[in-house]
């Protein structure tokens, strides 16, 4: 296969998904705690009204809404109290008209009140009469039962992550395990000779090695289990066997440089030699990235990533991300956030190639200025600048100083 003959990306995206069709990992039941950031496997439906009860959301008064009509400090409504609603009981009471009740925030808005006056809208001349100095409409200051979510509502989709919101209703409503999709396993091979654990000490020629940790770490961060399984020499044998058991553990498996046309590069032979189909393409259209490898042994797909750490970043945003959103069974892609901005210089850009920039973000009136942070792909010191990437795609020619540009965000400021 020759690896000049470049796929573009949206082809190679394609070609991915069309060889991950039906390939899900397997899934498994989590606390609810455990359930952050993880795929939801199937539905998840309230099998309650929240609240259960209607619940007031200030302290003051449960009254029936129609008695408060045209109140008003010159000319209050009056009512008798009849008693008094604790946090955490129920409301035992069935309000008449005329009649109020005194309510805590959150405590249960009595039968036969539809509303709730604010303390501060109101005068007690004495325990049991109360001047409402104010109206109030109908569902004022209280959450109806099943307003907040109806029983049988879908609160979580299949194939969502889950967030810190799904949790707080599922916990609302006494969801205590979640059945949701296994981390996606990957294992992770670095290829070179010049290559040395961090641990380890450099000689001149040598240097650490910068992919596993870097592409280790955005993978976990996408919510991977990551398996580190180190240098692998430039060696037929050893790269063979260290290829067959990453596949044998791992749903996924990088392997990182050794990716170009070179007398070292194994890496496509040894996808080829380890089962069917086998090397599905090598090159695609994008730079920087260019010598990217796809293949799939049996059923877990394998990413041949270029050396150069700053290149093999980018595939991993651009191409393996969106295999690992679908082994993970999600079922939406969700584009990443994107903010405009005004491009700070003139970016040329090779028409049939998708380029992607490296972007820093610099405040500018409301919006942003968009920094190219340009340098050759194995400078990795240039990424801990970067807030975002830009993408011109294979249609076009570059763009100009100035132009509105949409950042894809690759780190939040918080
Ligand atoms: N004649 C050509 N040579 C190269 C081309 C080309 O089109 N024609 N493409 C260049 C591009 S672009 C890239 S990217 C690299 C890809 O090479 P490989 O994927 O085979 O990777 P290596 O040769 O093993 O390494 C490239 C570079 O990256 C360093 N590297 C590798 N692994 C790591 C690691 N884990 N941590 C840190 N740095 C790493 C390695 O030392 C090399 O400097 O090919 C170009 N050549
Ligand atoms: O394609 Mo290389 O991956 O530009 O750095």
């Amino acid at each position: 296969m020759d690896f000049f003959q470049c796929l573009p990306l949206d082809k190679a995206r394609d070609r991915i998904a069309g060889s991950l069709a039906g390939v899900t990992v397997a899934p498994e039941t989590v606390l609810l705690i455990d359930a952050l950031g993880r795929v939801a496997a199937q539905d998840l439906r309230s099998p309650e009204d929240l609240p259960p009860f209607s619940r007031s959301t200030v302290d003051g008064f449960a009254v029936r809404s129609a008695d408060t009509f045209g109140a008003s400090e010159t000319a209050p409504a009056f009512f008798v109290v009849i008693g008094e609603v604790f946090m955490g009981q129920a409301a035992p009471m069935e309000l008449a008209p005329g009649q109020a009740v005194a309510i805590p925030t959150g405590g249960m808005v009595p039968a036969g009140a539809d509303a709730v006056i604010m303390l501060e809208y109101t005068e007690q001349p004495d325990r049991q009469t109360l001047l409402a100095l104010k109206p109030v409409a109908p569902g004022e200051n209280m959450v109806a039962k099943g307003e907040d979510v109806s029983a049988g509502r879908r609160m979580v989709k299949q194939g969502q992550k889950i967030t810190p919101g799904h949790i707080g209703v599922l916990a609302a409503c006494g969801i205590t395990e979640v059945l949701v999709r296994q981390r996606v396993k990957v294992a992770l091979i670095s290829t070179g000779d010049e290559l040395v654990d961090i641990h380890e000490t450099v000689q001149m020629g040598q240097i650490r090695d910068v992919n596993s940790y870097a592409l280790g770490a955005m993978l976990k961060e996408a919510g991977c289990q990551v398996t580190l399984m180190g240098i692998v020499r430039d060696c037929g044998a050893d790269f063979i066997e260290a290829l067959q058991k990453a596949t044998k553990d791992h749903h996924l498996v990088i392997i990182s440089g050794g990716s170009s046309v070179g007398a070292r590069d194994y890496t496509v032979e040894a996808i080829n030699a380890l089962g069917d189909p086998g090397v599905l393409f090598h090159g695609i259209a994008v730079k920087p990235g260019k010598p990217t490898i796809f293949g799939m042994i049996h059923q877990v797909p394998i990413f041949g990533l270029p050396g150069h750490p700053v290149a093999a970043m980018v595939v991993s945003e651009q191409v393996v991300k969106p295999a690992l959103r679908l082994l993970s069974g999600q079922s939406e892609y969700t584009e990443p956030y994107r903010v405009s901005a005004s491009l700070g210089r003139n970016l040329a850009s090779t028409p049939g190639r998708d380029d992607f920039f490296w972007i820093r973000l610099h405040p500018q009136g409301e919006s942003y200025r968009a920094e190219p942070i340009l340098g050759k792909s194995g400078l990795i010191g240039l990424i801990t600048e970067a807030d975002g990437m830009l993408h011109i795609p294979a249609d076009q020619s570059g763009l100009y100083d100035g132009e509105q540009v949409k950042i894809m965000l690759t780190r939040s400021r918080e």
